[in-house]
């Protein structure tokens, strides 16, 4: 199990002890051309995992807009745990099978009308993806092929390396002020490590969403690439990344995260009932219904 899995489950770091094998030069099989490909799906999800390289594609598959539904959010932690189980899996490539559109962040409409107790499983599955994900022992590069407000640009803000489409349409950003409603600590957290304290401050307070040159000045996103090299950047960058050995690497990303991680470890049922106290209150369910309502009528 991973080192930084282990630091919240307290199992044993089998991943990180296997971790190097072919750690000079992990995507050899691959540039060999013995390409052993392994494809699974939940109905969300799909993955290609290419046993030479280590490497998998994992794919958000919930048109239109991946928005993160319970069920969504579900599949994604089981997948991750599962490749993080699977010794032939070393890295992953997070992406979209929508176009234009990485993810629009959480599915608004399990903030909306729902019991405390949906909104309690709701929250602790959206827990789950940010524990699960960086948390993760294993390379994770985000390519962002499309726009990615509030939750999706959280999902890329815990890849190890973002690489997103030059497209000038599409944004990236937590936008949660813009809803009425606000980033939790370990959303201000994550963006925190990537940007620091005040462009942090600023970003969130006003739900800032930038356009791909801006996200690169600032350092949201780490490269732009044409649209059609998306894809091949990311395989080309994980390579260097699964070069590094594997043990030192993952000490190195667990030392780095630990303290954000327990963070919310240490406080996960009281950040439980905040969410739920605070996302059924009538103001925000209505500042909620208004957003809904201005991005339907949009398209009118
Ligand atoms: C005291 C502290 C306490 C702490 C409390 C915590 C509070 C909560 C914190 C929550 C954290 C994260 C929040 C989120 O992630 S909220 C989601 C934010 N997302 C957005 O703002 C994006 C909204 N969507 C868009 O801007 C656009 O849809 C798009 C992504 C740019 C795509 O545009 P498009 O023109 O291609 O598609 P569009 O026609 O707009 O959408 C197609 C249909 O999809 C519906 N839809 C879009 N986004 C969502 C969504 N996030 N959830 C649910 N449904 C969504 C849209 O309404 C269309 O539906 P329909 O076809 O009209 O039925």
């Amino acid at each position: 199990m991973a080192a930084l899995t282990l630091l919240r489950r307290g199992s044993a770091p089998a991943r990180l002890l296997s971790g190097t094998l072919n750690a000079r030069n992990p995507c050899i099989g691959a540039t060999q051309g013995c390409h052993l490909r392994r494809h699974f799906s939940n109905n969300k999800i799909l993955v290609e995992l290419d046993e030479a390289s280590g490497v998998a594609i994992m794919k958000l598959n919930n048109p239109p807009v991946n928005s993160l539904s319970l069920e969504l959010l579900t599949e994604f932690c089981i997948t991750i745990e599962k490749l993080e189980m699977d010794r032939s899996c070393r890295g992953v490539i997070l992406t979209s099978a929508a176009p234009k559109i990485f993810s629009a962040g959480l599915d608004i409409t399990e903030m909306c009308g729902k019991s405390a107790e949906h909104y309690a499983a709701f929250w602790r599955a959206v827990q789950e993806l940010w524990l699960t994900l960086y948390g993760s022992n294993m390379v994770t590069i985000a390519a962002i092929n499309g726009t990615s407000p509030a939750a999706g640009c959280l999902m890329a803000m815990c890849c190890d390396f973002r690489i997103m489409a030059d497209n000038p349409k599409y944004t990236i950003g937590l936008n949660e002020t813009q809803l009425g409603i606000v980033a939790p600590f370990w959303f201000k957290d994550t963006m925190t490590n990537i940007l620091g304290h005040r462009l942090t401050e600023q970003s969130l307070q006003l739900g800032q969403m930038y356009t791909t040159p801006e996200a690169l000045k600032i350092g949201l996103v780490d490269q732009l690439v044409p649209e059609d090299k998306v894809q091949s950047t990311a395989a080309a960058v994980i390579c260097n990344w699964l070069a590094v050995p594997a043990h030192a690497r993952q000490i190195t990303k667990s030392m780095m995260r630990k303290q954000n991680i327990e963070r919310l470890v240490n406080h996960r049922e009281a950040d439980i009932d905040n969410f739920v106290n605070f996302i059924g209150k009538d103001s925000i369910q209505k500042s909620l219904q208004v957003y809904m309502d201005r991005l339907k009528q949009r398209k009118q």
